[in-house]
């Protein structure tokens, strides 16, 4: 199938299991939320769906191409917004992405035109010549998802993505990520530790020490009980 598809998946650190038998579907044009408290396997699981470790065990395909088999065809696919921000602060907004897209064979008037539309889909357009470095936290977030939309990648991977911002730039960042998902069909696995970043429509994922407790739709899941409730009976966890 297209979207994500990971299939049990087991990592380890020395002794320490960080992930014990991950298998999920990620539908094409999915929001799926991974919601896991801190060390839930959340970023390792990221790092494997990136390449950035290489898988011990179990099998990971993005928009059906097997990511060990066929890295530069899976990873084609993909788009990653990671948890610290990788943007060159020195650089213009559009110097940042115009880099990103020579790095992907993109040039000249096809990729000024991806830029644009790509700032455009994320009210970014008026920023295009701003520094990153005077930008506020969620403007940089928001260039980061511009950016990872150049190379037209059918699944997008974030991690945390709104980790330090306040209310206002986390509601517009989610707003703007649920958006690529109805009208573009993007497939979005969005790693996060926050509750109330998640919808009751969203496909949800919660992760605890490696494994999975529960997959299914939110809102049905949940039931009556506050999602944060919910998620702390679940995880153990005291509030
Ligand atoms: N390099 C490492 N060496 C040993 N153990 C590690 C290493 N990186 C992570 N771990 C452990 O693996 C488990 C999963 O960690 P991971 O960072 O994937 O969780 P997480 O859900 O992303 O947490 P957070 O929300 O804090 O980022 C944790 O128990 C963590 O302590």
């Amino acid at each position: 199938m297209s979207g994500l598809s990971v299939q049990s998946l087991c990592f380890t650190y020395g002794a320490k299991q960080a992930l014990d038998g991950v298998s999920f579907d990620v539908a094409p044009g999915e929001f799926c939320a991974l919601l896991g408290p801190n060390g839930a396997g959340k970023s390792t699981l990221m790092s494997l769906l990136t390449r950035l470790f290489t898988t011990q065990q179990g099998r990971i395909r993005g928009a059906g191409h097997d990511l060990a088999r066929t890295p530069r065809k899976a990873l084609a696919q993909i788009g990653v917004v990671f948890q610290q921000t990788t943007l060159d602060l020195d650089l213009s907004v559009y110097r940042n992405l115009s880099y990103f897209a020579a790095l992907h064979g993109i040039s000249g008037r096809e990729a000024h035109d991806r830029i644009m539309a790509a700032l455009e889909r994320l009210d970014m357009a008026d920023r295009a010549h701003e520094r990153a470095r005077d930008l506020n936290g969620g403007h940089r977030r928001r260039t980061e998802i511009a950016r990872c939309l150049i190379h037209r990648p059918s699944v997008l991977l974030l991690d945390e993505p709104t980790v330090g911002l306040d209310a206002a730039a986390r509601r517009a960042i989610t707003d703007h990520v649920h958006d690529l998902t109805s009208t573009e069909g993007l497939t979005v696995l969005w790693a996060t530790h926050l509750s109330d970043e998640v919808r009751d429509s969203d496909r949800l994922i919660v992760l605890h020490q490696g494994r999975i407790l529960a997959d299914g739709n939110c809102g049905a899941l949940r039931g009556p009980t506050p999602l944060p409730d919910y998620f702390l009976t679940l995880t153990g966890a005291s509030a």
